[in-house]
């Protein structure tokens, strides 16, 4: 049976000490008691900022000011096929309060919360960690467009594996593989991130960091100078 895509709405909450705001599902609902990512369903007509800013203030007392698009990633449960659009903020006030009886934490990657994470968000919760300006880093692999396109073992040594891509078709194939994030050149960033949303992190080459701001309103994770 083909069920209807549900949309929701999910929001990265960072905070200055880079911590990110999560919390345990309602009883009621299903997977109650597990941890996520603040947010909701839409409702129709609603921009995913919009929703996600009713949400927060619905579920947490929190007052959403900016936020930018960071990916979109579609998963199937028993009870729904979900379509998630996740944003991320680092623009929001006041302090969470629980207003249907869930718990809630800033969290880093590493930190366990106290239930377990909803699968799908356990890849998502150590992304939200990618630095938004682009860095070598020792615990990342990142592999060629033409590495991409063969088919290859992916090396899950390092936390994070990424590739370079050129097509919304290597963005594709990257997020079949189940690559943390893709970088693209400035001339193919509108063909790989569609409509302002992403199928994963994507950073765009050969953008000076004080754009950043820019290309992340534009659907970018980040820029690699
Ligand atoms: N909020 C949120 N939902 C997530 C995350 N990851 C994930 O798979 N989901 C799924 C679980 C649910 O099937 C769906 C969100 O629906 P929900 O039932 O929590 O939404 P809601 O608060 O609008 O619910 P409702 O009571 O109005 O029906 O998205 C996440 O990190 N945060």
């Amino acid at each position: 049976m083909t069920q209807p895509v549900v949309d929701v709405a999910v929001g990265v909450l960072i905070r200055e000490d880079g911590r990110m705001l999560l919390g345990s599902r309602p009883q009621g609902k299903p997977y109650a008691g597990y941890w996520e990512f603040p947010g909701g369903k839409m409702e129709p007509g609603e921009t995913v900022h919009d929703a996600l800013k009713r949400e927060l203030d619905e579920e947490l007392g929190i007052t959403l000011r900016r936020s930018v698009p960071w990916f979109v990633t579609e998963h199937r449960y028993e009870h729904a096929h979900v379509r998630l659009h996740f944003r991320r903020s680092k623009d929001f006030t006041g302090e969470p309060v629980a207003k249907e009886g869930q718990e809630f934490g800033y969290f880093s990657a590493s930190e366990r919360t106290p239930g377990l994470l909803l699968p799908v968000d356990l890849a998502i919760v150590a992304r939200a960690e990618l630095p938004d300006v682009f860095e070598e880093r020792a615990d990342q692999t990142v592999l060629s467009t033409a590495a991409l396109r063969a088919t290859v073992v992916r090396d899950r040594d390092a936390r994070y594996v990424g590739a370079r891509a050129e097509t919304f078709d290597d963005v594709m194939k990257a997020r079949a593989m189940d690559f943390d994030f893709v970088i693209v050149p400035k001339a193919a960033f509108e063909e790989c991130v569609r409509g302002g949303e992403a199928l994963l992190p994507v950073y765009v080459e050969g953008v000076p960091a004080a754009e950043l701001d820019r290309w992340q309103e534009a659907g970018a994770h980040g820029v690699k100078p």
